[in-house]
């Protein structure tokens, strides 16, 4: 049995899983947020010891002190100690990381070296939010387990097989060629997770399929695939772009940056914070959680009512295209968050499409199930399903294999 340890780590916390890969099966999981502020938060589960029946004794929530990435990574060893599994026992014979930008250089899980810590710091150019916090974790990492190796796994890496024509931008291309401006995509490992176990599903290689996934979670995503490759993404040179996000905007006219910056007087990293922090369903309703916007909605705010349907509005607008990109449609896949759980956002997401072959069943879509399911009606000509995505699982597969 392989062991693998994932590390999913940003800016102020970081998430873990330790996974018996073979049998797909995760032994604990746990995050440390606030690392750098006066108090930080810990929660580890010993997935393990609540199979066996032990809910209670297997769930450990705490306060800590984290400084900085060297010191969670402290609080996590700690918790293994504690509170099991034993990582002697089970130990990890790889480390898998999720790393955000790997720019064009990077299209496959790669092993962590010295070089490779240098072209992600260089890429943090093009990712200012994600890769220095990735490395930190890295670092700390390597340092709590030196003697495995460490793999990164990387979410721009399933879409570098995007055509030119879709990772383009119409802009002057000598000043894009030298700043590395274009579209590189992101949340590839959860489309590409996705689109395999949406074939499973459908019992039809992944080869034949032409699918729509979208992962719709805190930050969200479209994916057009076609015969298990990407081949259109609506994230672009950064998580920035396309869907409306907890409380990023996705799409806007560039213009509208200008505007802010020349007119009201907003500095770059104002709007920056403004289009990534502060906009979104958050800035819309009020609300960056979706159960939030949802119930505030319910209870007749305006305000969140609008957020939702511009959020559903945006979510057709891409299904639409992708749909023209791929000419066929074989399914349409809901992941993530809000995919696997809101009926709300899936059904006004597709709603008047019926003349296009898109049929959302009521009754099945609001069926509370595990696992994935289909939640079109027989008639319906494209098959809309809801698949879950599990990102630390194929992280761990694609470390293995990494290392053999
Ligand atoms: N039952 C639910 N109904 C609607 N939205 C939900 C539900 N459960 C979770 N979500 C939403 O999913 C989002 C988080 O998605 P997730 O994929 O866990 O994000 P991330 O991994 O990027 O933090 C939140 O907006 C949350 O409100
Ligand atoms: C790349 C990205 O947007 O990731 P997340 O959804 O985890 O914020
Ligand atoms: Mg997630």
């Amino acid at each position: 049995m392989s062991v693998v340890l994932v590390v999913n780590s940003g800016s102020s916390s970081f998430k873990y899983q330790l996974i018996e890969v073979e049998r797909a099966e995760t032994l604990a999981s746990g995050l440390v947020e606030r690392i750098g502020a006066d108090a930080g938060q810990a929660r580890h589960r010993n997935e393990s010891a609540a199979r066996a029946g032990g809910a209670e004794a297997s769930a450990w929530d705490s306060t800590v002190d984290v400084p900085d990435h060297f010191a969670a990574f402290q609080v996590m060893l700690d918790a293994f100690a504690e509170h099991g599994p034993s990582l002697e026992e089970h130990a990890p014979i790889a480390v898998g990381h999720r790393v955000v930008q790997g720019g064009a250089r990077f299209f496959e899980p790669t092993i962590i070296t010295d070089l490779v810590k240098i072209n992600i710091d260089e890429l943090s150019a093009l990712a200012p939010l994600h890769n220095p916090a990735n490395l930190a974790g890295i670092e700390a990492a390597q340092r709590a387990f030196p003697g495995v190796p460490h793999v990164a796994v990387f979410d721009t890496a399933f879409h570098q097989t995007m055509p030119p024509a879709a990772y383009t931008y119409a802009i002057d291309r000598e000043v894009a060629a030298k700043h590395r401006v274009r579209r590189y995509g992101f949340h590839g490992t959860s489309h590409r997770f996705v689109s395999r176990a949406a074939a499973e599903f459908l019992g039809r290689p992944v080869e034949e399929l032409r699918l729509i996934v979208l992962h719709l979670g805190n930050g969200a995503s479209a994916c057009a695939i076609s015969g298990g490759r990407s081949v259109e993404t609506s994230m672009g040179m950064t998580p920035l772009e396309g869907l409306v996000m907890g409380t990023r905007s996705g799409d806007v006219d560039p213009a509208v940056l200008l505007h802010l910056q020349r007119r009201a007087g907003l500095s770059a990293d104002e709007v920056d914070r403004l289009l990534n922090s502060r906009s979104g369903i958050l800035g819309l309703g009020g609300h960056a959680d979706m159960r939030d916007l949802q119930a505030a909605a319910d209870s007749g705010d305006a305000a969140a009512m609008l957020a939702l349907e511009v959020y559903t509005h945006r979510v057709r607008s891409y299904v639409g295209a992708y749909a023209a990109q791929l000419g066929r449609v074989d399914a349409i896949v809901f992941t993530a968050g809000v995919g696997e759980n809101s009926p709300m956002v899936r059904e006004w997401s597709l709603a008047g499409l019926e003349g296009f072959g898109v049929e959302v069943d009521r009754e099945r879509n609001h069926e509370r199930a595990r696992g994935a399911r289909r939640i079109s009606t027989d008639a319906s000509r494209v098959d809309v399903l809801v698949v879950p995505t599990n990102e630390e699982l194929e992280i761990a597969r694609q470390a293995l294999a990494a290392v053999g």
